[in-house]
């Protein structure tokens, strides 16, 4: 039955951060031991903000709703409590078997996170949890075995619910626990019927988290549909939304972006594990290649790609495998745009204006970021708002250890920004925030790589400005020495004619190509029709992009005497943007090794081509 409850009918309570509260420890928490054991193993010495808010009132059993900004740990804000109540149900009775808790999150990726969160924090559990992930690619049969065997959490999206719930594989009879994850987004993916349709099948007085890093009228819709008198909890901590986060505005020219991430890159600018955001997807396989041709290793994320993909990348990069991920915002590719003063969004519990919504760009554009594909037909028509398509396709994902977030090409919202560099600085760290503005003198200068929302980056960057200067951050403005990058241009130049249009469409189509080789639905057709497989492959290795083995490494002619310090100017040295002393000695002994070569081999100076031209065109 529908529990539509008044919010105003007891008054919510409201908590902020600021609050200087007794520290509240892990150890204080009136957790079960096996709990505390995966804490330790996760390495989780002290509970973030939105943890030590939530977590005592959530084991008093209050529901919960509570808004924190992304990264700041609100995964185990609520899986922790929940935890906690299935073992202390089980202490009394373990043959317990009933479905007491439901999550619900808006993509299969984050089903997927959740859950790897659940198994992590239950590993000393043995069988007293158990869980199943119903967006997980495997055969309605084999869903209904799983079900069968009544697990006690359920995490999916809304879609997979009601329809396992209107076949009857799954029951909600004995639900004690209901979270919304990423409640803000839950309904604009299209799931509004799916919700409406679960506030009928949800029993009275079952625990709800609304967890959510922006409180919106989609949020304050869930809460009148599943919560009885919330505490509302609303963090800004100190450190809160790029607080910990070093912000830079670099402002260059469109083909200067690409000058200079390959000096970044290739000099190690930047130490640690960076997410680039790129505006679309030819952009990310056209800065994926380019990298490439320096022997620069990189990953791509975009909605192009099949959800089992984007997971797969992300875990990788999570592992290590890549330093480097370049994720196309692709939401935000304009068809036809123009900048709209929006109407001001009001805040779910007072009357507060969400500045966020000041102008933002309408996008009307056929990329959108899919949702579960069950989703109710009407629904997945329904197109994302330019708002939410902003920062749709990394939203949620726990991007881990990013040292640094680079804007290759700037967001068009400053509420996009703060998404995207909250990818960094997560669970307390520290973290960069570098961003590429093209000033307008400059925009349209580089015709084949100029981006479109670049003529509005100055108007942006003023936006991101005032706003991280409300929450007490600057973003400071940084400069290279731009006399040092240019000796690098040529080969800038030279990488990037090789990156043509067609190999980008080509590495565009490879992926996909990888994705149906890969695709367990047609196998069974591949081993029918071997032949096809076989022309996949054979297509999967032709590569488009020309070959220069010789950009693969950096010539000692082109480094500053300074060493990597000399590509900064003097005002940006002092914030060090990631020059450490290793780094440094990286450099020195690569520079070592190349001058090894050049004796050992024929790749002394005179063989190199590029030098030749160098040391001839240029005062060296
Ligand atoms: N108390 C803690 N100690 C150490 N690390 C933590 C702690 N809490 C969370 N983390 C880590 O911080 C990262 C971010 O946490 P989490 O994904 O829960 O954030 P979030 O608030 O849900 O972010 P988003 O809104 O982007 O989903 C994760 O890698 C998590 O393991």
């Amino acid at each position: 039955m529908k529990r539509k409850l008044d919010a105003n009918d007891v008054p919510s309570t409201d908590a902020t951060g600021g609050e200087n509260e007794a520290q509240i420890t892990f150890e204080s928490l009136p957790l079960d031991p096996r709990l505390r054991q995966a804490l330790v193993k996760e390495n989780f010495s002290k509970p973030t903000l939105v943890q030590s808010k939530a977590i005592p009132l959530a084991l008093e059993g209050k529901d919960i709703l509570a808004r924190a900004k992304t990264g700041s740990g609100k995964t185990a804000a609520y899986v922790l409590p929940v935890l906690q109540s299935i073992l202390q149900r089980k202490s009394n009775d373990l043959s317990l078997k009933e479905t007491s808790a439901l999550i619900l999150v808006p993509t299969r990726e984050l089903s997927e996170q959740v859950q790897r969160v659940i198994v992590s924090f239950s590993s000393f559990c043995g069988k007293a949890v158990r869980s199943v992930n119903l967006t997980q690619k495997v055969s309605d049969s084999v869903q209904r075995a799983m079900l069968a065997d009544v697990p006690d959490i359920i995490i999916s999206t809304p879609a997979r619910v009601v329809s396992n719930v209107n076949n009857s594989a799954l029951s909600l009879d004995h639900l004690r626990q209901l979270v919304i994850d990423e409640a803000d987004l839950v309904l604009s993916y299209g799931y509004e019927d799916d919700i409406n349709a679960l506030a009928k099948a949800v029993p009275r007085g079952v625990q709800t988290f609304l967890m959510s890093a922006t409180l919106t009228s989609e949020v304050d819709t869930l809460k009148g549909l599943f919560c009885r008198n919330p505490v509302i909890l609303k963090l800004t901590e100190a450190e809160d939304e790029g607080g910990g986060i070093s912000q830079f505005a670099v402002r260059c020219a469109e083909d200067e972006k690409f000058l200079l991430t390959y000096v970044i890159f290739k000099l190690q600018l930047v130490k640690g594990k960076c997410i680039i955001f790129v505006g679309d997807i030819d952009r990310c396989y056209r800065l994926k290649l380019f990298l490439e041709q320096f022997g620069i290793k990189s990953c791509v994320l975009n909605s192009e790609l099949p959800a089992n993909s984007r997971i797969h990348v992300v875990q990788e990069f999570n592992k290590g495998v890549y330093d480097i991920i370049i994720a196309a915002d692709d939401q935000e590719v304009l068809g036809t745009k123009k900048i709209k003063k929006t109407a001001a969004v009001k805040n779910a519990d007072s009357n507060e204006v969400d500045d966020d919504a000041e102008a933002e760009i309408e996008e009307s554009s056929d990329d959108e970021v899919q949702p579960d594909e069950s989703a109710s037909t009407s629904n997945k028509k329904q197109k994302l708002s330019g708002k939410q398509k902003d920062y749709g396709i990394s939203r949620g994902i726990d991007f881990q250890n990013v040292a640094c977030v680079l804007n290759f090409d700037l967001p068009t919202t400053s509420k996009s920004y703060t998404h995207r560099i909250g990818r960094t600085g997560r669970a307390g760290k520290t973290g960069m925030a570098l961003s590429f503005v093209v000033p307008k003198e400059e925009y349209g200068k580089h015709k084949p790589t100029s981006y479109p929302t670049a003529k509005h980056d100055e108007a942006v960057l003023s936006k991101i400005i005032k706003r991280q200067g409300k929450l007490g951050h600057e973003v400071r403005p940084y400069h290279f020495e731009m006399k040092q990058v240019e000796s690098f241009r040529y080969r800038m130049t030279d990488a990037l004619r090789a990156v043509t249009r067609l190999a980008i469409q080509e590495a565009r189509a490879r992926e996909i190509r990888q994705e149906l080789i890969k695709s367990e639905k047609l196998r069974r057709h591949f081993e029918e029709n071997p032949d096809e497989l076989r022309h996949l492959r054979h297509d999967g290795e032709i590569r488009a992009v020309r070959i220069q083995p010789h950009l693969k490494h950096v010539p000692d002619y082109l480094m500053p005497s300074k060493g990597k310090q000399g590509l900064m100017a003097e005002d940006s040295q002092r914030h060090g943007v990631g020059i450490g002393k290793t780094s440094e000695n990286r450099i020195r002994k690569a520079r070592e090794r190349n001058r090894g070569k050049g004796r050992r081999g024929a790749v002394g100076k005179k063989a190199d081509p590029l030098k030749n031209f160098n040391a001839k065109g240029r005062k060296k």
